[in-house]
């Protein structure tokens, strides 16, 4: 439409102000290391035996998600992608018990890491009733994208990820996980779209926060702290 004007969504501006962040996040060097070939497999099961802990509470904040949205959504489809999330984690729940058990990872003596306990303290914190709807989308958004961002690039052109890799990166970085994650990137788009600056400017600072977690457990999973 003539003169009408285009606003570049919240989302695609974050992106921009914080790429140096966001690429932290998503092209890490224990990913890379997956993607070249490289990566220390010692490292690998740290990762797998850490991130099945953290998937386990990640449960309880994707519930608390679907409540949210369920009461405060606009949009009736939104609780259906949220869904989708959910069965997703399913899956990956007995993934992670399969591939534990592959790789002789005994999940059932694993010690959090402190990275890991504090990123998961941080998602019982996004749990509360008094965290809005919009800042909780945004910040699932955050977590779910970091992984499919990270994992597709391990198959994308120019990748050595080895045959025995390849299915975790999959997991994360097949396109129906990529499809998944630019709609909650459109929910997030949209409820930011209506919000006022405070809820923006609060949603902004988890995303940050978000993805600084995220290098700290790629960090932890190479043994880095
Ligand atoms: C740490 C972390 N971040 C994100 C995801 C993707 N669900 C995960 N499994 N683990």
């Amino acid at each position: 439409m003539e003169g009408a004007k285009q606003e570049i969504p919240m989302i695609e501006k974050w992106l921009n102000q914080h790429r140096e962040l966001y690429t932290a996040a998503t092209r890490h060097p224990f990913t890379l290391s997956i993607r070249d070939g490289s990566v220390d497999l010692s490292a690998f099961k740290r990762w797998l035996g850490q991130d099945y802990i953290f998937v386990r509470a990640f449960v309880p904040f994707v519930a608390s998600l679907l409540l949210k949205s369920w009461k405060e959504s606009d949009d009736d489809s939104d609780i259906e992608v949220i869904l989708g999330g959910v069965a997703a984690l399913n899956d990956e729940i007995s993934w992670f018990k399969r591939e534990a058990s592959k790789w002789n990872v005994l999940l059932s003596s694993i010690v959090p890491q402190k990275a890991n306990l504090e990123y998961c303290r941080f998602l019982e914190s996004l749990m509360s009733p008094e965290v809005e709807y919009t800042v909780a989308v945004t910040a699932f958004w955050a977590i779910e994208v970091v992984y499919q961002e990270s994992y597709a690039h391990c198959l994308a052109d120019g990748s050595k990820t080895s045959e025995e890799l390849k299915k975790t990166c999959q997991r994360w970085g097949n396109d129906d996980f990529g499809q998944y994650c630019r709609s909650l990137q459109d929910i997030a788009n949209r409820r930011l779209e209506k919000s006022p600056e405070d809820i923006i400017s609060k949603a902004e600072a988890i995303v940050i926060r978000v993805l600084e977690y995220e290098v700290e457990f790629w960090n932890m999973s190479r043994g880095e702290n």
